[in-house]
């Protein structure tokens, strides 16, 4: 069988650094400037679901980019050290070693592993040995009502436990009662908490009501700072849907094409099957182009995506791929 290509995508990952967003002092005006046209939106939402995403030749390849791309997850009310511990085993051989040789690649490995606070020094004492970062979602995951002090302190403690990255949730008050202002001060405040580490902003869109308060969200969480802006933190009602993800990934266009700074992307919540990661890479391509198919500028949040891959990297492999793709991609 002939290595994976996509003809597009170098395999395998590189996992290289970025710049962190050095963001920008509040710009008010341009915030007010900021519409969402929602029927367009919905409409180009609608027709990306319909359409196979991928050629069906470069699936394999594609879905092995996609694993390097997860943030391997688990938030529950139940971790254990044990848990965890399984989990980070995943994150440094997501897929059986025969498979990967058999698709012509080795040493992949997940883009992050994903846990609560309690569960970080857990996660960074399994994945010693490699390069694969521990975020942490801190600041009161997932309503981030908790006292404020005791949310930029959990910033802090996650980052002396080992962090790399964290995972931050935004007051969604302040985008409801459109104080841009606190919204602004409290990003800026959470992202010198985090220091060296890298912040990934939580937005929570399933609440913010309309897709403009997300395209002033996602604005003005970049001009805080933010590294990436995220969906969701899968506990809500609605998780990562495609017409939030135009209206965040077209911010980050906005905010590159006015300053020139490259913001990341994460979806997350709900993301399960591998038809819907090869959806959101071909969208990544679309519209934000081959930067945003690398671990630095793109992850997905999920916590069983990476299964749904293995199944279909399966198929592949025992030649029922085709059969099963042509129902699994619509
Ligand atoms: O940030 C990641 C999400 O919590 C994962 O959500 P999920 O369990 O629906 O995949």
């Amino acid at each position: 069988m002939p290595a994976p290509t996509t003809g597009l995508v170098s395999l395998p990952p590189a996992h290289p650094s970025h710049d962190r967003n050095p963001g920008m002092a509040l710009d008010l005006d341009w915030v007010a400037s900021v519409q969402a046209n929602t029927s367009a939106i919905e409409r180009r939402a609608a027709s990306l679901g319909g359409r196979r995403s991928v050629k069906k030749e470069y699936q394999a390849a594609w879905l092995l980019k996609a694993i390097s791309l997860i943030d391997l997850t688990t938030l529950a009310g139940d971790d254990t050290p044990g848990r965890v511990q399984r989990l980070c085993a995943k994150a440094r051989q997501p897929v059986r070693a025969e498979t990967l040789t058999a698709l012509g690649m080795e040493g992949l490995t997940v883009g992050a592993v994903c846990v609560y606070h309690d569960m970080v020094e857990t996660a960074v004492r399994a994945l010693e040995g490699t390069a694969i970062p521990v975020a942490a979602v801190s600041t009161g995951f997932p309503a981030g009502l908790s006292p404020w002090h005791l949310r930029v302190q959990e910033i802090r403690e996650s980052v002396a436990a080992g962090a790399q990255e964290i995972d931050i949730v935004i007051s969604r008050r302040h985008v409801l009662t459109q104080n841009w202002q606190a919204l602004y001060d409290e990003m800026r405040e959470m992202r010198e908490a985090c220091g060296e580490a890298h912040v990934k902003a939580i937005l929570a869109t399933g609440e913010l009501g309309t897709l403009r308060n997300v395209a002033k969200a996602s604005l003005i969480c970049m001009m805080a700072g933010a590294d990436f802006i995220k969906t969701s933190t899968g506990k809500e009602g609605v998780n990562a849907t495609l017409p939030v993800s135009l209206t965040m990934i077209r911010a980050i266009r906005d905010y590159q094409d006015r300053t020139g700074i490259l913001v990341g992307y994460k979806p997350a919540g709900g993301i399960a099957k591998a038809k819907d990661a090869l959806l959101y890479l071909a969208l990544m391509k679309d519209e934000l182009g081959h930067p945003w198919l690398q671990p630095d500028l793109f992850r997905f949040g999920a916590s069983s995506l990476l299964g749904d891959i293995e199944r279909q990297l399966e198929h592949h492999l025992t030649g029922h791929y085709s059969a099963a793709n042509r129902h699994a991609m619509g």
